[in-house]
């Protein structure tokens, strides 16, 4: 536990609460002169305990509604100290008026409120997708009278994080806002039944809460690909990272994919008792030229107006740029001849852009005319490009049908390529082969 935390010297003392709170003492069970305790698995007492040990110790007034998250505030202040450690070590001055903005800020509203009432120089603006969670924060703190210290926005395409408040004032006077950080706390999972809940029994999250496409891997790497992007907009970012197996390859894509130097990225481990969980912190100066090259150049001078370009590059060109590049093998073939690479890039972002094909989430959403052509056209793009056959995939939903096309040349571009049985061996006897010859039909797909 971090060694500021409250909790660290002062754990919770249920027998304290129960006497205080009524509301509280119905819930302890296994009461005796020394010990007093809830049923954790009881989403009505946990919620109970959050609710009192909020305004025990921090004089808050919280209504957590049912079946959403339960915040634990051991791990909610254990990121806040970390956060405020971090501002102190990189010289901002957490005298001043500290601005945050708390990513997927949920029902409870939980990060902004602790937060104010552990730094007082510390405002946040709250972002969420969902209208209910926004609309209960909103309670939330009009019940603290915290409406000068905490606002909230709602983020209209939840396909994106920060750009949708950032992109919603361009042109206007808070296009200048700068913040100091930004804090999340993922949604977790890549599917409801990952969370073994169902959204209409009694559970500990909404499902917007718990679910996000991708799990929190794709979720923050979105953070990461719009803070290339948004650069010192926000100082320093942050998130927490609930699984541990995802925190190397997070920052394997700040490190390798940007080129972040590591002088600019910071983790932690969050303990609390038995429960870990992991935070990484970044910062991208204004100077910052992101070492995947075109793409991102190419982001940042369409940044003010074309949110497409931004999925399209992000989404797959860069990915695939990235697979292309720094695979060794490649690498070595296209070091003699970087204009060659160029063009290669220069072609492939020609012809996605002269034939307005979206491959993104959000085309399903806002571009729909013309899908199917648009999808045959791909496919016929891409089968040139796999040299494979495509069509055995069948009556998927559009973005289903774009994810299996870019995750098909990508498990194609990343996968060790086994030797067709058709005892052709000696043709693709490598990787290095076969991805040259699947570069090479790019090229002649092109001209
Ligand atoms: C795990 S909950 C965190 C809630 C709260 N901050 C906490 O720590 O208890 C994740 C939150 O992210 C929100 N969310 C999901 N997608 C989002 C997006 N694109 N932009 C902003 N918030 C989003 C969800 O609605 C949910 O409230």
């Amino acid at each position: 536990m971090h060694p500021q935390n409250f909790y660290r010297y002062n754990p919770p003392n249920f027998k304290i609460l129960a006497n205080k709170y009524p509301s509280f003492d119905k819930f302890i069970v296994n009461k005796t002169e020394k010990i007093f305790n809830i049923d954790w698995k009881d989403p009505n007492a946990t919620r109970e305990f959050t609710r009192v040990l909020l305004d025990h110790d921090f004089g808050l007034k919280i209504e957590l509604p049912e079946d959403y998250l339960c915040p634990t505030i051991t791990l909610r202040s254990n990121y806040l100290y970390w956060l405020n450690e971090k501002l102190n070590d990189l010289g901002i001055d957490v005298n001043n008026v500290v601005k945050g903005i708390d990513i997927g800020t949920g029902a409870s509203c939980i990060f902004p409120l602790l937060g104010v009432k552990l730094f007082k120089n510390w405002s946040f603006l709250g972002l969420d997708i969902d209208d209910s969670s926004l609309k209960f924060a909103k309670k939330n703190i009009e019940l603290n009278s915290l409406e000068s210290k905490i606002s909230l926005f709602k983020n209209e395409n939840k396909e994106k994080i920060l750009f949708n408040y950032f992109q919603a004032n361009q042109g206007e006077e808070k296009n200048e806002e700068v913040f100091d950080f930004c804090l999340c706390n993922p949604p977790f999972f890549n599917d409801l039944s990952e969370t073994n809940i169902n959204p209409k029994s009694t559970c500990t999250g909404s499902a917007n809460e718990l679910v996000t496409e991708g799990g929190e891997f794709i979720f923050i790497k979105k953070i990461i690909e719009e803070s290339i992007v948004l650069k010192s907009k926000i100082k320093f970012y942050s998130s927490m990272v609930g699984r541990k197996c995802n925190l190397k390859p997070l920052l394997d894509l700040l490190k390798k994919n940007f080129g972040l130097p590591n002088s600019k990225i910071f983790t932690a481990e969050l303990s609390q008792g038995n429960t870990h969980r992991w935070v990484m912190g970044w910062i991208v100066d204004d100077s910052f030229q992101p070492s995947s090259i075109n793409n991102n150049k190419k982001l940042n001078n369409n940044n003010n107006n074309n949110d497409s370009n931004y999925n399209r590059n992000s989404d797959f060109l860069t990915r695939l740029e990235r697979r292309k590049f720094y695979r060794e093998g490649l690498m070595k073939e296209f070091n003699n001849d970087s204009s060659n690479k160029e063009e290669i890039i220069n072609s492939l972002n020609n012809h996605f852009n002269k034939n307005k094909i979206i491959i993104n989430d959000n085309s399903r959403e806002t571009d729909t005319t013309g899908k199917d052509e648009k999808i045959i056209e791909c496919k016929s793009f891409l089968n040139n490009l796999v040299n494979q056959n495509l069509d055995e995939e069948i009556e998927f939903s559009f973005r289903t049908e774009i994810k299996y096309i870019q995750n098909k040349v990508l498990s194609i571009l990343l996968k060790p390529i086994e030797p067709p049985e058709d005892g052709n061996k000696q043709i693709i006897n490598s990787n290095l082969f076969y991805i040259k010859k699947l570069f090479q039909s790019i090229l002649d797909n092109i001209k």
